[in-house]
């Protein structure tokens, strides 16, 4: 009975490997170790941990990975074939696979006779052969051997007798599983799902898998394709990282394979999104926000129309439930909000609004006015919060500023330039004179304005800024140019976004600086 029997479609994790190939993605031993755990944790049947002939690291990783109490995947080694005129007990790379004593060895293979002639400078025979005897000789070692089939659909393409012999030869030495691979991305759905299905009438005796890249953007819908076209192995890696423009994305290809084909691959989809942030994390990159199903936006909803019927339906605007793979319903307000984007907003400060309403207008009206001033409350939720509590009377004044002012000192002598800041304010009818340094002119106002509060509300010391962003944008009449400043507030539990738009970067960041506090205290004092 095949290895790949008992469940539809298995998945093939490659992110410690093809995703490493990608620019801009680059793991420690440890984040290696670390990923292979989650995977496992999140039932991905095998983990391509490397290739133990490229790197010390990658054989250090197997050996480590011992260590590790995988649940259920299975861990592979990934290399080559024998080289062209070399016994293959005598090939070092093949040797190098067995070292790392996983009990599954991926190797890939040429297809395409133009590769065979031009890049191993050999013969189709000799090509055939070297597939046939590494994989015979894996075999011989008890390995369950994946063949990754590199260049197939264009082999294929160019001679389905070559690429088709190729495989054959994968299977008189006893692979366990033909992986077909899209390695340039070039191919189109249709081919992969119709070359698929050839492959499997005329090798009926192995499994079929597929492995994709998204050079068309087509990595996930390639992978779709092949499975239609009776693939029952998926290699992907994790937020699509590796070679070029990236891998079939696994985080999209596994909720289709789950909710749309109705095929079980994983046992708890809903941790999907945690997955996907924690490979980010690890790798030390930006989550993409625009993300199929676990990205941030995958679930926003923006345009007044669509928050005003997914309220009444969320199906009328969501292809999925947002919670099936662990994200959730995002309502954003904007120039595009219409008074159902407001309510909801409120609703989740505690202040219920009627549709209709005056207030429901009037803050609706103010977000508009703003947003066409260059405003924009997407990302600066305080902002929109103290925006809403002004117009209901919600809101009690903190402080009275009556000025502040900034001076930047360049020195001539070597010393460090020096940023200050003053601060004149009342709080009640107390007036509060202070003045700060700073590294820059954002953090001296910052501490001129905790130093002129904090002696009334010593509570704002658990508040400091996490992020600072500008951005230049035009002014509506196009005659000079506005900045907006986004900062980002945080006490430790909560984080909250805080916005301000000005002629002057000064002022802008003023604005968004003042509101980040006086958000704090409207909440703390229970306003
Ligand atoms: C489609 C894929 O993604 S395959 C994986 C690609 N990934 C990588 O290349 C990352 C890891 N690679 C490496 O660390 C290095 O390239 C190594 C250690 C494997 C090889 O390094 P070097 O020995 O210095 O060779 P180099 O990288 O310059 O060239 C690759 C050699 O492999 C040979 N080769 C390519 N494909 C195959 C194959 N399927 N079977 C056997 N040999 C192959 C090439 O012909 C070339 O040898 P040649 O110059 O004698 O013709
Ligand atoms: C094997 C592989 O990574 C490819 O063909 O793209």
């Amino acid at each position: 009975m095949s290895a790949l029997s008992d469940k539809p479609v298995r998945l093939y994790d490659t992110t410690l490997r093809d995703g490493t190939q990608g620019e801009g993605f680059q793991l420690s031993l440890l984040d290696k170790l670390r990923i292979a755990e989650r995977l496992d944790a999140f039932g991905i049947d095998y983990i391509e941990g490397g290739w133990p002939g490229s790197n010390p690291k990658d054989v250090e990783f197997f050996q480590e990975a011992k260590k590790l109490k995988l649940s259920h995947a299975k861990l592979a080694a990934f290399g080559s074939t024998r080289r062209a005129d070399t016994p293959v007990e005598q090939d070092p790379q093949v040797k190098l696979l067995l070292d790392a004593e996983t009990p599954v060895v991926t190797i890939f293979g040429k297809s395409w006779e133009m590769q065979v002639t031009e890049v191993l400078r050999t013969t189709p025979e000799e090509n055939r052969a070297m597939i046939r005897d590494t994989v015979a000789y894996l075999k011989q070692h008890g390995r369950e051997v994946v063949y990754d089939a590199e260049h197939f659909f264009d082999g294929y393409k160019d001679s389905p007798g070559h690429a088709l012999g190729s495989l054959q030869a994968a299977a008189e030495g006893g692979a366990d599983c033909l992986v077909l691979c899209d390695t340039n991305g070039g191919t189109l759905p249709e081919e992969v799902m119709e070359i698929c299905a050839i492959v499997r009438a005329r090798i009926p005796q192995v499994p079929v898998g597929i492995h994709t890249h998204n050079d068309c953007e087509l990595g996930v819908a390639n992978a779709v394709a092949a499975v239609r076209g009776g693939a029952v192995q998926v290699q992907g890696t994790i937020n699509g990282y590796g070679e070029r423009t990236g891998n079939c994305n696994l985080t999209s290809v596994i909720p289709i394979l789950q909710l749309k084909m109705d095929m079980e691959v994983v046992p708890d989809l809903t941790k999907l999104r945690e997955l996907s942030y924690f490979v980010d994390d690890v790798s030390n990159n930006p989550h993409f926000a625009r993300a199929a199903f676990v990205g941030r936006t995958a679930f926003a909803h923006k345009g007044g129309m669509h928050v005003n019927a997914v309220q009444k339906l969320a199906r009328s605007y969501e292809h999925i439930v947002p919670q099936a793979v662990g994200n959730e319903q995002n309502i954003l307000v904007s120039e595009l909000s219409g008074q159902s984007n407001i309510l909801i907003k409120a609703e989740q400060l505690g202040i219920p609004l009627d549709k209709g309403s005056a207030e429901a207008k009037a803050v609706l009206q103010k977000v508009k006015e703003l947003e066409n001033e260059g405003y924009s409350f997407e990302a600066a939720g305080g902002s929109l919060e103290l925006l809403i509590r002004r117009e209901l009377g919600r809101y009690e004044k903190t402080f009275d500023l009556k000025e502040f002012h900034t001076s930047f000192r360049q020195y001539r002598d070597g010393h460090d330039p020096v940023c200050e800041a003053t601060v004149k304010l009342y709080v009640g009818e107390v007036p509060k004179y202070t003045v700060a340094e700073g590294r820059g002119v954002v953090n001296a106002l910052d501490k001129a304005l905790r130093g002129a509060l904090e002696p009334f509300y010593p509570e704002i010391s658990e508040v400091s800024l996490v992020d600072y962003k500008v951005r230049i944008i035009d002014s509506h009449d196009a005659t000079a140019a506005k900045t907006r400043v986004l900062i980002v507030s945080t006490n430790g539990e909560e984080n909250w976004g805080t916005v301000g738009v000005s002629e002057n970067i000064i002022e802008a960041s003023w604005i968004a600086l003042v509101d980040g506090i006086d958000l704090f205290l409207q909440r703390h004092r229970g306003v």
